[in-house]
């Protein structure tokens, strides 16, 4: 252990729950931590902060990385973890929340109601004369599509079978966990264009990446039908959300239900706009908080990686009090080197974990006797290790 307390720099609102499985005597944690260790972090944009080279591991309280710079920091060998599925019931309900909302006119006819005056026999008659023009649609029969089918979307798809509804899905990077997790009932669709040809409600629930940025564009927009229902519970940027605009003035869509609010889409009575509500409710916030701050603990301290976006999942038991943990490129004889070098200081290997994902390697390294500076350094010195931390217990 170091002789002085982990530093995690908290930004964002982080559950208190969460923060408090960070003991203190072993862990600081604040908004001001001059040199942190670690960043907890939740959607503040780290892209524009300069991220100081004392930190050790970003960890995200919930699922989407694009507001962190991943590829940088796995050039520093610095892990990302984040919370797989810590949110992702709380973002099914909000999903089925705004399917509801749409389906049955609840905004506007919740603006009618506000809107009423008087008592009595007058405003019974104005409620019963005005609620002809809210009436809606059964969920019931029709048709959803979901698009990504991960923690977030094999839930929402769950719960519209549930509910009645047949499912059309989408994902051609499904895990075979998320597949086995998924209704027998949910049919697979091998395209977007099938999904929005089909569906009548469009979830999308894929990360931001170039390869999903503006995913529903105008091109494919044209293919829903006028009453279909979209809604992006993803990111802004998945959505062109200029040619959903276009869609609905034009009428070939009825409703764009969007969890990401910006100037242009704040005002149109055909959106059903939300702050970025998915994941904030009280379990999510404490899921989250508690997956991140167990896996930054885990790391710190014995150099386990579960959970990361940019790294393998390396887990070892202790047996030793001499810990190397070692963040690498995926190039041939790294694990020869270091072993080498290990050698060279007349220090046994007890037990070594080497595990690769991508471009990126991880080697942990338990020893049967203390490790000096000097050998750290020519670890450090070999092409292609990333990072070397010394962990003794
Ligand atoms: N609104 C909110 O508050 C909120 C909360 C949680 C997550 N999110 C967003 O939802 C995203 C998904 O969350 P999750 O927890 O389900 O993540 P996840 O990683 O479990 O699932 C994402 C799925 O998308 C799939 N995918 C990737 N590219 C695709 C493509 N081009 N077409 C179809 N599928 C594709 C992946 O294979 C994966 O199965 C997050 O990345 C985040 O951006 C938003
Ligand atoms: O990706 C996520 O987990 C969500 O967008 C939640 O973001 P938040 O933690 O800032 O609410």
């Amino acid at each position: 252990m170091p002789d002085r307390p982990f530093g995690i720099l908290v930004l964002n609102s982080i559950s208190r729950s969460g923060l408090d499985r960070l003991p203190p005597g072993s862990f600081v944690v604040g908004k001001d931590i001059a040199e942190p260790d670690a960043i907890l972090v939740r959607s503040a944009d780290l892209h524009a902060m300069s991220i100081p080279s004392s930190v050790l591991a970003i960890a995200r309280a919930g699922a989407g990385t694009n507001n962190i710079p991943v590829k940088d920091l796995s050039a520093r060998g610095v892990p990302v973890f984040n919370a797989p599925g810590g949110n992702a019931n709380a973002v099914k309900e909000l999903v089925l929340a705004g399917m509801l909302m749409a389906a049955r006119n609840l905004a506007p006819a919740q603006r009618f109601v506000a809107g009423l005056q008087g008592a009595g026999g007058p405003l019974e008659k104005a409620i019963e004369d005005g609620k002809k023009a809210f009436a809606g649609a059964e969920l019931a029969n029709q048709t959803l599509g979901v698009i990504g089918l991960g923690k977030v979307g094999c839930l929402v798809a769950d719960a519209a079978i549930k509910l009645g509804m047949q499912v059309l899905g989408y994902d051609p990077e499904i895990t075979v966990d998320a597949a086995w997790s998924l209704p027998s009932q949910v049919k697979r669709a091998a395209s977007v264009n099938e999904v929005l040809k089909n569906a009548t409600f469009v979830s999308l629930h894929v990360p931001l990446v170039p390869a999903t940025r503006h995913l529903v564009n105008a091109d494919n927009l044209r293919l829903l039908k006028p009453e279909s229902v979209l809604l992006n519970f993803s990111r802004e940027g998945v959505v062109d959300d200029g040619a959903a605009l276009q869609a609905l003035d034009a009428q070939q869509l009825a409703w764009y239900v969007c969890d990401f609010p910006h100037p242009g889409i704040l005002a149109h009575a055909k959106v059903l706009a939300f702050p970025h509500l998915g994941a904030s409710t009280r379990e999510a916030e404490d899921n989250c908080a508690a997956m991140v701050a167990d896996q930054l603990r885990e790391f710190l301290e014995h150099g386990t990686i579960r959970n990361a976006v940019n790294f393998p999942q390396v887990e070892m038991g202790r047996e030793s009090r001499w810990r190397v943990a070692i963040a690498n490129a995926n190039v041939p004889n790294m694990v020869g080197q270091i072993s080498t070098a290990l050698a060279r200081a007349g220090l046994n290997i007890h037990n070594m974990v080497n595990k690769s994902r991508g471009d990126m390697a991880y080697t942990l390294v338990d020893v049967d006797s203390a490790v000096n500076a000097q050998l750290l350094a020519e670890i450090r010195a070999i092409a292609g290790v990333l990072s070397v931390r010394y962990l003794p217990a």
